[in-house]
């Protein structure tokens, strides 16, 4: 009987998912033991026995995932897009019914791009302004892109705890859209440009200076280390943890 751990990815005939079954493939303590896409039964992946499914299919596809891997006590690690607080609820109140069974979402499984949230996060409190723009290529599923929109979170997130106030913005915008989307106070600007892959400035602003953190994912390859990571972590982390950051030691 082999003790490596079972994994299986949806999605993965995809951009992302296609690397990922390789990168499970050759992982030396793992075993893929499915790997599905959209057409499959997800009842394949209990006949085959997974312990961690890897999600990384569309936001309208993942809830359904998601409510079939709980219920069966499935771990799952969720790359896929589209988090709302209804959604999040949601899943919290599916693993309420199957408490032994971890749930990683990670808005995004690079290293770099972590870090960029988390640099974001401690500079936020220091400047008056900040924007995110995030670019990405032109088939991706939705804008803003997840990493944008958790950037932005936790920028207003720690605005709030520093006690500031809204940004100062004066502007009259003579067309819908011009100042982006308004995530929590701060916009974000979606860019889709055939050439690019996975890309993030945040910039932020204050008397006399400017301060930009700049993310470039150059290769799919770069998501891979997390989502090891996270297929490693999940089964002994019951509940569900939002934000990949929680399994690495940042400081
Ligand atoms: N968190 C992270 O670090 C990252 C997250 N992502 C996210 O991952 C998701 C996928 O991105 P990407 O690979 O570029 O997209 P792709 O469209 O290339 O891949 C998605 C795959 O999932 C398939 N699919 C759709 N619905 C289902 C379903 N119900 N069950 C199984 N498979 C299904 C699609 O099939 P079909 O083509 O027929 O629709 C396709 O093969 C997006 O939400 C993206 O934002 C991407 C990169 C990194
Ligand atoms: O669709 C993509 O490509 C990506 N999606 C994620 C997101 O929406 O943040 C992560 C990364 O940006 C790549």
């Amino acid at each position: 009987m082999s003790s490596k751990l079972r994994v299986a990815v949806l999605g993965a005939q995809g951009r992302i998912g296609s690397e990922a079954v390789r990168a499970v493939e050759a992982a030396e303590d793992m075993e893929l033991v499915a790997a599905l896409d959209r057409d499959d039964e997800p009842a394949a992946l209990t006949a085959a026995k997974a312990e961690v499914t890897v999600d990384l299919t569309h936001p309208d596809a993942v809830m359904g995932n998601l409510g079939f891997l709980i219920r069966n006590g499935i771990h799952a690690v969720v790359g896929t897009t589209g988090w709302t607080g209804e959604r999040l609820e949601t899943v919290r109140g599916l693993l309420a019914e199957s408490p032994g069974t971890g749930v990683l979402i990670a808005p995004n499984f690079s290293i770099g791009a972590v870090l960029t949230m988390e640099f974001a996060r401690k500079a936020a409190r220091w400047f008056e302004s900040s924007e995110v723009v995030e670019l990405h290529h032109p088939n991706k599923a939705d804008a803003p892109s997840g990493t944008a929109t958790r950037t932005a979170q936790l920028i207003a997130g720690a605005r709030r705890e520093a006690g500031r106030g809204p940004q100062p913005d004066a502007t009259t915008t003579a067309l819908d859209g011009a100042r982006g989307a308004d995530v929590d106070g701060v916009p974000v600007h979606s860019v889709r440009l055939r050439g690019l892959l996975a890309h993030q400035e945040v910039l932020f602003g204050d008397t006399g200076e400017t301060l930009t953190i700049r993310h470039d994912s150059l290769h799919h390859s770069c998501f891979m280390p997390g989502i090891l990571l996270g297929v490693r972590r999940v089964g002994s982390t019951p509940g569900l943890t939002f934000g990949l950051e929680h399994f690495m030691d940042l400081d």
